[in-house]
This record gives C-alpha cells, sequence and structure tokens, in this order.
C-alpha cells in the first residue's frame, strides 16, 4: 500500500503510546508470505505499525524505530486494505512495536470478528488483551543494544534506556501463559547463547505454563542476503547442539531488503 496515500499525522512523539484509539501510525501494509517462525511461507497481510519503544542498532524496520514515519490510518481503512488482498486469511501486526498503540487492540478485535488468524510479532516488554491467535515473541539481548560503536544514527543516545527496558520478565510470563506463542531470538553467534538459557531459565520459574524447547526458535540475525550468508549456518550448528528450532528469513532470501516483502 502506499503510505503516502493516507493522512500524515504528526503523533508528536510516535516512540509513546498513540492518544487516539481510532486508528494507528502505519509504516506500510502489504501481501507478502509470513518470512518467519512457525507459519513461514503462509500468505499473509502485513500491518506494519510506526513507532518503537527500543532501539536495536541492527533493526530491519528503520522507519519505524530510529527514524519512525507518521503516517496514520483509521480503523476502518485498515481494515478495507487488509480485506483488499483476498486470498489471504493470516493477518500479521507488526511494526515497530504494535503492543505500544491502544489502537492494535481494535485492530485485532476487528481482524478477530471477521475471522482472521492474527500473529502479533512483538519484542515482549508490553502485555495487552487481545485476540491474539499467535504471539510471536523476541526478547531482545545484549547484542542488540545499540553502543556507540553500533549506532546506526548518533552516538549510542539510545543504549541506556534499551538496556533497561529490553527484557520484562513479569510481561513475557503473561503473553506465554495467555496465548499461543513462539520465543524467536535474534542470534549472531555462539556468545548469544548463555543469555538465552539464562532468560530461558527465568522465565521458566516464573510462568504457569510450560515452555518447550521446541517453543524457542533461534533466527540468524541479517537483514540483507549478504549479511545472512555470514550468520546462518553458524545459528543452524546452534539450534541443533541445543535442541531449539532454527527458523529461516524466507523473506530475505526471496527479495533481499526491499520494503513491503
Ligand atoms: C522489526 S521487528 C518488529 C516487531 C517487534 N518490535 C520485535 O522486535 O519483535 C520484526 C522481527 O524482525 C526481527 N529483526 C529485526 N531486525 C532483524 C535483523 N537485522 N536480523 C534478524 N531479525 C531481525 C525482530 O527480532 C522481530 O522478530
Ligand atoms: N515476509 C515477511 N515476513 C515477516 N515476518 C515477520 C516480519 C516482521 O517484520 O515482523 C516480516 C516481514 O517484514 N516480512
Ligand atoms: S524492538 Fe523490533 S522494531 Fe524495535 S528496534 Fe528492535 S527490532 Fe526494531
Ligand atoms: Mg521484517
Amino acid at each position: 500500500m502506499p503510505v503516502s496515500d493516507s493522512v500524515d499525522r504528526e503523533t508528536g512523539d510516535a516512540d509513546q503510546e498513540s492518544a487516539s484509539a481510532d486508528g494507528l501510525p502505519i509504516n506500510e501494509l502489504f501481501y507478502s508470505l509470513q518470512g518467519e517462525g512457525t507459519l513461514a511461507g503462509v500468505p499473509s497481510v502485513f500491518v506494519r505499525t510506526s513507532g518503537c519503544n527500543l532501539r536495536c542498532w541492527f533493526c530491519d524496520s528503520y522507519h519505524t524505530s530510529w527514524e519512525p514515519t507518521h503516517a496514520w490510518m483509521d480503523l476502518e481503512e485498515i481494515v478495507a486494505e487488509v480485506e483488499s488482498h483476498e486470498r489471504a486469511d493470516h493477518v500479521v501486526l507488526t511494526g515497530g512495536e504494535p503492543m505500544l498503540h491502544d489502537g492494535s487492540v481494535d485492530l485485532l478485535e476487528a481482524l478477530d470478528d471477521r475471522g482472521y488468524h492474527t500473529t502479533v510479532e512483538t519484542n515482549g516488554t508490553i502485555y495487552r488483551d487481545a485476540p491474539i491467535d499467535l504471539a510471536s515473541i523476541s526478547p531482545k539481548l545484549e547484542s542488540s543494544t545499540p553502543t556507540s560503536e553500533r549506532d546506526p544514527k548518533g552516538n549510542g543516545e539510545w543504549a541506556e534506556s534499551h538496556e533497561n527496558d529490553r527484557i520484562d520478565l513479569e510481561a513475557l510470563a503473561r503473553l506465554v501463559e495467555d496465548y499461543e506463542f513462539q520465543l524467536k531470538f535474534v542470534v549472531t553467534d555462539a556468545d548469544d547463547m548463555p543469555e538465552i538459557l539464562e532468560l530461558l531459565d527465568d522465565l521458566r520459574d516464573v510462568s504457569s505454563v510450560p515452555i518447550r524447547d521446541d517453543d524457542v526458535l533461534l533466527m540468524p540475525e541479517g537483514a540483507t542476503r549478504d549479511r545472512l550468508a555470514e550468520t546462518r549456518s553458524r545459528v543452524a550448528d546452534l539450534a541443533m547442539e541445543h535442541g531449539f528450532r532454527y527458523t529461516p528469513r524466507l523473506h530475505v532470501d526471496l527479495w533481499n531488503d526491499a520494503p513491503e516483502t
């Protein structure tokens, strides 16, 4: 969808919860194949909200986090655009961080009423009560922190708040307790594994539902084909070594880093 067709509304600070519940700041809306996780390969409509509470240095959706866009769509416009992709019965709500916005709950309810299967791609720091069929949770590891050496924009100004906010065990526990879920970790190399194992121990301690190794997916870090060529076989080996699942990034294999894919 050409986002330029929609109204541009400055939400003030797009990192904060949007003021109105009538719609959402939308960065892009498109039809593609789910590229990641247990539903990889499923034709799906993607609704990408703008604004994030974190700043991963590697974020592949720069214009929702580091430089968020402000195009606004009303709920009815979003639903109509989703319905225009007649072959899809799966919708992926992503971002940015979709759980920041009140309007995400309204959208999920409208989609649920119309019989869609909904996946929410979330960093797991915010819990909301909504009709979510699959919570696709991607907790952020220390290796995501935008230190001054890895800041894509400035000089590490976001490092401290990112580091403070990236894990909220209570929110994670509520998400896994209330929804079908997958835990999808972005992995670069073996240095990421001790933190994943420690987080799983902590989450298993506080959560009232089992978290099976089968619920844990390792996804190679890489926003481009070239970068994935460096990380994917290392991450596949780590998945086998630990008995976790590996998820490809099919959309990157197919379309590299093109927008609306
Ligand atoms: C752009 S995020 C939006 C949803 C939410 N903010 C989150 O991080 O889960 C969508 C997915 O892309 C993943 N991701 C972002 N940049 C990536 C990269 N460079 N390599 C691999 N995965 C990446 C995130 O971990 C998440 O699973
Ligand atoms: N094809 C495709 N699959 C995806 N799965 C999760 C995505 C996301 O950005 O959240 C994504 C995406 O951006 N494109
Ligand atoms: S949490 Fe998600 S959207 Fe936010 S910066 Fe990280 S990868 Fe990007
Ligand atoms: Mg993506």
